[in-house]
């Protein structure tokens, strides 16, 4: 459990403030995260890494001079959103570009994908690298799928010192490249993680038994074990990490390796020198050269036992960098004459954006839409513990608390864009970017896409009809699918979305109502979410355990049919009337 909070939902908030304060000489407070407060080499690349809360000293304790400029910072295991990523990157930008590095988690990829198009159409030139490490998370044949754990650092630090020498954005992203390549992590964990004022852990681990492969999001691992001694861990460990040479490297025998041995959040630094002196023998007797070993808390799982070993297949450029000079709240190494402090800048601020106002017509809407709203929110916070139920079962059980926290800032957002005159457009628009702000994840980068595009398709002038809310819920499904990439049946809430809008479209055609085009649809998309259980997930945090999945709706799928539901409840049937029209939808 969690020992020391106030408010749960300020929890991730406050802990970055703390930091910052207790660490202003490294680094000062933006918008979105951290960057460092020294100066850094005009004209270099700035590197930005980031991800969801919970895994510190990843991401804000690794800014510093020799490590990273600047840290987006999330919610508790939620991706920072796109505008959040923004922030940090223009407050740590030095003119040479950006480049943006996180795990490869689908919440991260959405939001610092998006991230990156932003600051590229500001002028900034930007790259982005997923981290690749844990070796439990996919196979090698589909090695670009693996998730991003302790292996973070290493990459983060051979980029940064590239960047520090001089190398322009195309170099660092290739050595971060090679970097990646050659760095492999496996983790477990005996026990899972339980948030701040949370009755239940995330997730668990069976009493006696240990999650071998387990992520720190408290992804289910390949296989639950009874718990070994740690001389057996060492071996299990370290012979499936050196089964796995990289492209180049033949054999282990005389390779120079690089070793963390990564707490993750509740395992001992006791326990953990125990386990390295294991290791190490283990280690010694395959003929490598063990170059370097740190080892402590790089990357957690906020407090879930468990601990994961990585080796670092050295290369002498890759050598060098990871033993370049670093100095940061979290990691350090060799010494570094401290750089200047950073003048008082004027930092960016959260921008308060101007209403546009909606006509007399979309305003009256808008209070409809309003009422939607906050019957859609009143049913996710209802059902927030079962949805993360169904996310528990292959995924990482965070869907119901995202969702959440997305819903109650959308509504906030929304009530002060009505009150301030705006129509149902601005209502929407608002309402995205407080849900992917708030939210994070990637249901909080999805549903922002959703709202972002219908308010930007009805308008601020017309009262949205049957025709005009089908093409718009149309345009939100085709954003969805370009922006996540999901197909039909990869078992994600395109599932619903897809067949939904084709509902809506088919009855828009036919000349219903809106309100009962949008009933007839949404009994196609609550049975569309329950036949997701017959789906095998090919996309997302449930892939690497697939069959676990099947008999479960997807999560994201079952919340998508029960806001629908909810937005339908809003609208009695037979009140407006409709006219047969041309063909509504493509
Ligand atoms: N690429 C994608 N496109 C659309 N929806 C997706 C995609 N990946 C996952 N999802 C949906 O997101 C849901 C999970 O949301 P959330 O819990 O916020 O994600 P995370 O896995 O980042 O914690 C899944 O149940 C699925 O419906
Ligand atoms: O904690 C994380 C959240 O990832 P999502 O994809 O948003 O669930 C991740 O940032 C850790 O790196």
């Amino acid at each position: 459990m969690t020992w020391i909070f106030n408010r749960p939902s300020d929890f991730a908030k406050e802990m970055v403030t703390g930091f910052v304060s207790a660490h202003a000489s490294q680094v000062r407070q933006v918008p979105g995260g951290v960057v460092r407060n020294t100066k850094s080499r005009p004209a270099s690349v700035a590197i930005v890494v980031g991800g969801g809360s919970g895994h510190y000293p990843a991401f804000c304790g690794l800014v510093g001079q020799g490590l990273a400029h600047g840290a987006a910072m999330g919610n508790l295991f939620a991706s920072p959103s796109s505008q959040q990523i923004c922030s940090v990157a223009r407050a740590a930008n030095n003119g040479g570009g950006v480049l943006l590095m996180f795990g490869n988690y689908a919440g991260d990829v959405l939001h610092f994908g998006l991230a990156c198009e932003r600051l590229r159409s500001e002028g900034i030139p930007c790259e982005t690298l997923a981290v690749t490490d844990d070796i439990s998370s996919a196979s090698l044949a589909e090695k670009e799928k693996r998730r991003g754990v302790a292996g973070d650092l290493v990459v983060f630090k051979v980029a940064a010192a590239a960047a520090e020498r001089g190398d322009s954005l195309a170099e660092v992203l290739t050595i971060a490249r090679r970097a990646n390549e050659r760095t492999r992590t496996l983790g477990l964990a005996f026990s899972g993680c339980t948030f701040p004022g949370a009755e239940h852990p995330l997730f668990s681990v069976p009493e006696g038994k240990m999650g071998f492969g387990m992520g720190i999001h408290g992804e289910p691992g390949i296989s639950e074990l009874d718990i070994l001694s740690s001389n057996a861990l060492a071996q299990m460990l370290t012979r499936s990490l050196l089964a796995e040479c990289p492209d180049g490297v033949t054999r282990p025998e005389g390779a120079r390796l690089g070793v963390i041995i990564n707490g993750l959040g509740a395992v001992k630094y006791e326990e953990l020198f125990v386990f390295w002196h294991d290791v190490e023998q283990q280690l010694s007797a395959a003929g490598v050269v063990i170059a370097d070993i740190n080892i402590g808390e790089f990357v957690t799982s906020f407090n879930m036992a468990g601990m994961s070993m990585t080796l670092v297949w050295f290369d002498d450029e890759l050598e060098a960098l990871w033993q370049a000079p670093a100095s940061t709240p979290a990691f350090s190494r060799g010494s570094l004459l401290p750089q200047e402090p950073l003048d008082a800048v004027q930092l960016e601020q959260s921008s308060v954006i101007p209403i546009a106002q909606g006509s007399a017509e979309s305003q009256k809407a808008a209070v409809k839409v309003m009422a939607m709203v906050d019957a859609l929110a009143q049913t996710v916070i209802a059902h927030a513990e079962e949805l993360g139920q169904i996310d528990a079962i292959a995924g990482d059980g965070d869907h119901g608390i995202g969702m959440e926290r997305g819903v109650i800032a959308a509504q906030l957002a929304a009530k002060h864009a009505l009150q301030q005159g705006g129509g149902v457009g601005t209502l929407l628009q608002c309402a995205a970017d407080a849900w992917a702000d708030e939210g994070g994840g990637t249901s909080g980068a999805i549903w922002g896409v959703i709202l972002n595009t219908l308010g930007t398709a009805l308008g601020n002038n017309e009262k949205p009809n049957a025709a005009s809310v089908a093409q718009a819920v149309t345009q939100a499904n085709a954003g969805v699918m370009h922006f996540g990439k999901a197909k039909p049946g990869d078992k994600t809430l395109v599932d619903v979305l897809l067949p939904f809008s084709q509902a809506l479209c088919a009855a828009a055609d036919k000349g219903l109502s809106l309100s009962q085009a949008w009933h007839k649809a949404s009994d196609v998309a609550q049975k569309s979410a329950q036949e997701t259980a017959q789906l095998l997930p090919k996309i997302g945090r449930a892939r690497p355990l697939a069959e676990r999945s099947l008999g479960t709706p997807d999560a994201g799928a079952v919340s998508m049919a029960m806001i629908i539901s909810a937005v339908a409840d809003c609208m009695p049937v037979g009140i407006d009337q409709g006219s047969p029209r041309e063909k509504v939808c493509p």
